[in-house]
């Protein structure tokens, strides 16, 4: 299947999400932690989302999805156990203009949500396309394993120095060779040792070096 993959700003956007079980559950929680506004619909909620709820995390709709309620959503999530409410449910919200994702019907989803792996801005994410999600949960696995927190230091280090770096080499060219050369492994190894100065330090002095 043919996916275009892009990362989407949903800081204070409106998403929905109806039913209130363990999918709903996965999805509200990438949504929340991405800065979204999250409404569910459902009469019941598992416990997780009962305490996001009871935290003032999301905004609770505690009744059956009734056509009326998907108005004004930017990405709606149809994941109850009923395969007619949630064609309904996706229906409805994307004659409103939302993207839908229906967690039992891949062929009549806009999107999928992939697997993934968050440190800091550093996001990695798997997709299999819908062909198989436990392959994707299998891969995020080891990616979580290859490539730990220590790569989202070493990202916002970098992200620090960079206007730095900009002012310091003159040309794109000589920037861009400079960061080939600077994004190595002793940086990394000083960053998952806690060395977090002389992490920085070690790219400063790469740039004095390399400098005009
Ligand atoms: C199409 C898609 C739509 C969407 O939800 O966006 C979809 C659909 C379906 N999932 C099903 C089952 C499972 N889903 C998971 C897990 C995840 N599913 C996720 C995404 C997606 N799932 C989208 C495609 C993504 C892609 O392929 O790239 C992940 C990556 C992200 C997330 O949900 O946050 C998250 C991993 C999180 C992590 O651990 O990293 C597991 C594994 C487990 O839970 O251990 C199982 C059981 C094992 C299995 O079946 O493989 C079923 C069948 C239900 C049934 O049999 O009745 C359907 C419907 C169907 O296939 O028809
Ligand atoms: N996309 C994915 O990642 C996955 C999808 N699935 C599919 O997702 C569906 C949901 O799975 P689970 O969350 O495990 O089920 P679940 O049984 O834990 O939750 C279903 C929820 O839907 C709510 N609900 C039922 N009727 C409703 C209505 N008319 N309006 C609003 N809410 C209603 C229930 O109260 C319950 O909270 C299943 O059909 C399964 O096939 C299953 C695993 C992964």
């Amino acid at each position: 299947m043919e996916l275009y993959p892009i990362n989407l700003k949903l800081a204070g956007r409106r998403c929905a999400v109806v039913g209130g079980g363990t999918v709903a559950e996965r999805k509200v929680k990438t949504l929340l932690a991405a800065g979204a506004a999250v409404s569910v619909f459902s009469p019941e909620l598992i416990p997780g989302l009962h305490a996001l709820e009871a935290a003032g995390q999301l905004t609770w709709v505690p009744q059956v999805y009734q056509s009326g309620d998907l108005h004004n959503f930017f990405l709606v999530f149809c994941a109850t156990d009923k395969q007619d409410i949630n064609r309904q449910a996706a229906e409805t919200a994307r004659a409103a203009g939302a993207l839908v994702n229906i967690a039992d019907a891949p062929d009549l989803s806009d999107f999928f949500v992939p697997a993934q792996v968050a440190h800091g801005d550093l996001l990695l994410t798997v997709s299999t396309g819908g062909g198989s999600p436990a392959l994707a949960r299998r891969l995020r696995e080891e990616i979580a394993a290859r490539y730990g927190p220590e790569y989202g230091h070493y990202l916002a280090l970098i992200a620090k120095l960079r206007p730095e770096i900009r002012s310091r080499l003159g040309t794109a060219r000589e920037r861009e060779k400079f960061w080939r050369e600077t994004i190595d492994h002793e940086a990394l190894d000083l960053l998952k040792r806690g060395k977090f100065s002389e992490a920085e330090e070690r790219i400063r002095h790469a740039a004095c070096c390399t400098g005009p």
